[in-house]
């Protein structure tokens, strides 16, 4: 029996016979193990292993040293080093659990070391990124939900601006970019960062993808602003409405665990509130994709690669932020206005996919093209909602409804009908639950922002130019073999097509390193077949 396994996803080699996560090994000097990703179903990522038995000890040294030298060859660009924030309240509050019995084996086997932050308060982790000693950090995980990442997003953010001598309450500020990428360990309520960024929210796929170095593109950011100041960084849902008055509800409910997204869930749909204000946005000129599409961001994304030089060719679109904060670039073509009355508003910079639904918000949405999909549900019947809210678990459209509204833009404004502070005055007296259910729609709803409360409605956002960066930095241009990620250009190389008795068949020169990375593993002794 033959196995092929890309150097780039040896995770290690070790002597003798090893269990890393059952901590067993039985030590024989013939004897070694080959650590190895094994993709499953969905996406999912598993640490495989393979014994092999060399004719004497020397032959096996041999070979451990040959294939560390090949992953130190072909894995330069992997993490050395770690610095680790663990929430230990996220989700089912399983964080530190998780990473020490399912990921600090495997960052161990494979050769990192880690610097573990355990959380004790909101904001620690971001307060912690601004001061920390980076030097010699090779990358960000983050071991929590969405809330999570946006802590240390923001603590990155807040970071580079400091030391780029930006003020970060400069509304018209550009990011500057940091050299550090964030890796993901799924440990919230509903990832969906991870989901959509790895396509599974998976811990141990998410520290294998961290281990080989996998990278998503860097992701699209947006800045959400309220009177012209800047309040907060999203990647994913800035979520006006329904999912607003969700996740307000649901943090009176944490201890639940995820489970109350699902009681505040049904708790709002049932209310069937809907919001009036006014809604502004520029939509994307010159498209070469659309939220309906039909597309998925997969790996290589053409729309995605290309959008750097189209960031700058839009340059000219950009450059008139001082009239984007008065409103007065509403008069242009691009510029589309819609009033009414809302049940949700929705703009997400990816597709906002998550365990509850596997397409997500926008399924056709991109990881890194400098836009965002903002989706327009206007007011409607419970069951008409219902229908809107089932489609996002199944494979029917949920823009093919006549009450959602679905554009890709780079801006948003809102404003509510009512202003702020003013209240309407229907609201009901009554105090029984059903009351509570039944009465009117208050004025103003709340902003959900990657799972925080916005305690405002007026708000502004905005598509940043600059991307931040996900999976872990490569320190060279190197190929990654994973699902999401297309290879890369390196020069070309030899490869030697070999028979079982090394007799050479073919010889040619190879663009991608992805054609000269397979060795075979031989369960008798091993052949490299891979010259390069
Ligand atoms: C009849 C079945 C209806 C099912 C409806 C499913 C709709 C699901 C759309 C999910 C979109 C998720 C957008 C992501 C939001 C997260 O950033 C946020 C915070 O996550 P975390 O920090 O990990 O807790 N989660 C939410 O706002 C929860 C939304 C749940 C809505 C039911
Ligand atoms: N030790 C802590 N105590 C309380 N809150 C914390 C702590 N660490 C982080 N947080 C906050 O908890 C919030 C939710 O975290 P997250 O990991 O996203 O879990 P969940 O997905 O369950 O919402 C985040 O906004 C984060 O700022
Ligand atoms: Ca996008």
């Amino acid at each position: 029996r033959t196995t092929s396994i890309p150097v780039t996803e040896i995770i290690n080699v070790k002597e003798g016979m090893v269990d890393i996560l059952r901590q067993i090994s039985v030590m024989a000097e013939d004897i070694f193990t080959v650590f190895y990703v094994k993709r499953v179903k969905g996406q999912r990522w598993v640490l495989n292993s393979s014994v092999f038995t060399a004719e004497d000890a020397q032959l096996t040294q041999k070979w451990i040293r040959h294939l560390q030298d090949r992953i130190k060859y072909y894995g330069g660009a992997r993490p050395k080093r770690l610095l680790v924030y663990i929430n230990p309240f996220g989700g089912r509050c399983r964080g530190q659990r998780i990473f020490d019995t399912k990921i600090a084996p495997l960052f161990r086997l494979a050769g990192i070391s880690t610097q573990v932050v355990e959380t004790d308060r909101a904001n620690h982790a971001r307060d912690h990124i601004m001061e920390a000693d980076l030097e010699g950090i090779d990358g960000l995980v983050c071991v929590g939900g969405d809330g999570m990442f946006s802590e240390l997003m923001h603590g990155l953010i807040g970071r580079s601006q400091k030391e780029a001598g930006i003020c970060v309450d400069d509304p018209n500020a550009e990011l500057s970019a940091s050299h550090l990428r964030i890796g993901i360990i799924p440990a919230g309520s509903t990832d969906c960062i991870c989901f959509a960024t790895v396509g599974v929210n998976d811990p141990m796929t998410s520290a294998l993808h961290i281990i080989v170095a996998s990278t998503a593109p860097p992701e699209d950011v947006c800045s959400v602003h309220h009177q012209n100041q800047p309040v907060r960084y999203s990647v994913s849902l800035v979520g006006y409405g329904f999912f607003g008055d969700v996740l307000k509800d649901s943090d009176k409910h944490r201890w639940m665990g995820p489970i109350r997204y699902d009681y505040s869930g049904v708790k709002t749909f049932l209310s069937n509130k809907s919001y009036e204000g006014k809604v502004e946005f520029q939509v994307v000129k010159n498209v070469q994709s659309n939220p309906r599409d039909n597309t998925r961001c997969r790996s290589g994304c053409l729309i995605c690669s290309e959008s750097t030089s189209r960031l700058k060719l839009d340059s000219e679109d950009w450059s008139d932020a001082s009239s984007w904060f008065t409103g007065s670039s509403t008069n242009g073509d691009d510029w589309l206005s819609v009033d009414g009355r809302f049940m949700a508003i929705n703009m997400t910079c990816i597709s906002s996919a998550c365990p509850k639904s596997p397409d997500g918000l926008s399924p056709s949405a991109h990881l890194a093209d400098g836009t965002a999909d903002l989706i327009l549900v206007r007011k409607c019947s419970r069951f008409n909602f219902l229908r809107y809210l089932k489609r996002h678990t199944n494979k029917n459209d949920q823009f093919d409804l006549p009450f959602v509204d679905v554009y890709r833009v780079k801006t948003l404004w809102f404003t509510p009908k009512y202003h702020e502070e003013e209240e309407l005055g229907s609201v009901s007296d009554r105090k029984s639950f059903f009351g509570r259910l039944c009465r009117d729609s208050p004025a103003h709803s709340c902003w959900n922002c990657d799972g925080e409360v916005l305690p405002y409605s007026t708000i502004s956002i905005r598509k940043k130019k600059k991307k931040v960066k996900f999976g872990l930095r490569l320190k060279k241009p190197t190929c990654i073999l994973s699902p999401q990620f297309s290879c890369c250009k390196r020069p070309t190389c030899n490869v030697f097509w070999q028979d079982k008795a090394g007799n050479i068949l073919k010889k040619h020169q190879a663009a991608c390193l992805v054609h000269c990375q397979l060795i075979k593993l031989f369960a008798r002794g091993i052949e490299d077949r891979q010259t390069g």
